[in-house]
């Protein structure tokens, strides 16, 4: 897979390309993270990337060029990262980890010209309801999120205990020493007993996500076990 990264601020991305897990998976080319520098397609002398919007207000406006520009040097589908686009999660992630190639946008100013978007742009992503001095970290998020996805960047197991990867939360996690500031782990994660580890750790799931994100259970068929561990979890909190 390779995801494309239109962007004014190449810098932003070395940490991320260098370290880590995308770091190591880089290195092990399962996959390629190529950065575009949108300035490289500003051909006049000043290099002008923005400019002020017809209309009057406030801000700056990416101009079409340089992006119609840099977009022919890249190919799949391209996505712009913009507080008026559709939520990002985990299904839009594997959906998009299934593409060959993605190119994102990484929006600067007050957005782009909106001429990019009508003829260029297949989707508009948001990561979440705030706004962000620019689009790298939404890029880098969504980057970091598709990346992961691809086989052999991190191991199967991990990634079959993600949270939503079930579609519920994660299970709590613990690790030596087992007793810490008096605080133990607890016991069935010490007993050696797998069927009742899984168990508990499904029904910690179950747990937190009835807790946090009850709308994640809104629709998603229980198996006979998870409605068992469900009415236990009920019956145990007095609901
Ligand atoms: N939330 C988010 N989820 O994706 N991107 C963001 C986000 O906040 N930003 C900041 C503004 N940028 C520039 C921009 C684009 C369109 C309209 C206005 N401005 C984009 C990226």
């Amino acid at each position: 897979m390779k995801i494309n990264i239109l962007t004014l601020f190449p810098e932003m991305f070395s940490g991320f390309k260098s370290e880590s897990i995308i770091g190591k998976a880089l290195e092990k080319n399962l996959l390629e993270i190529n950065i575009v520098n949108i300035r490289e397609f500003c051909y006049d002398k000043h290099k002008q990337a923005d400019d002020m919007p017809f209309g009057g207000g406030a801000g700056m406006v990416m101009k079409p060029e340089p992006l119609f520009r840099a977009l022919e040097t890249v190919k799949g589908k391209v996505i712009y990262t913009t507080p008026q686009g559709v939520r990002f999660n985990q299904k839009l992630a594997i959906e998009l980890a299934q593409e060959e190639e993605i190119t994102i946008i990484a929006g600067h100013y007050e957005g782009i010209d909106e001429r990019v978007v009508e003829s260029k742009v297949d989707l508009e992503v948001s990561i979440g309801d705030f706004v962000l001095t620019g689009g790298e970290l939404p890029a880098m998020m969504m980057a970091d999120c598709i990346a992961r996805l691809v086989p052999g960047v991190i191991k199967k197991e991990s990634y079959e205990n993600d949270s939503f990867f079930n579609g519920l939360l994660d299970y709590p996690h613990y690790t030596r020493p087992a007793e810490y500031e008096g605080m133990k782990v607890p016991e069935v994660l010490l007993s050696g007993h797998h069927k009742n580890i899984e168990t508990w750790r499904l029904k910690e799931s179950l747990k937190r996500t009835y807790l946090r994100r009850r709308d994640l259970l809104v629709g998603r068929e229980l198996s006979k076990e998870e409605k068992k561990l469900l009415a236990e979890i009920k019956r145990e909190l007095g609901k």
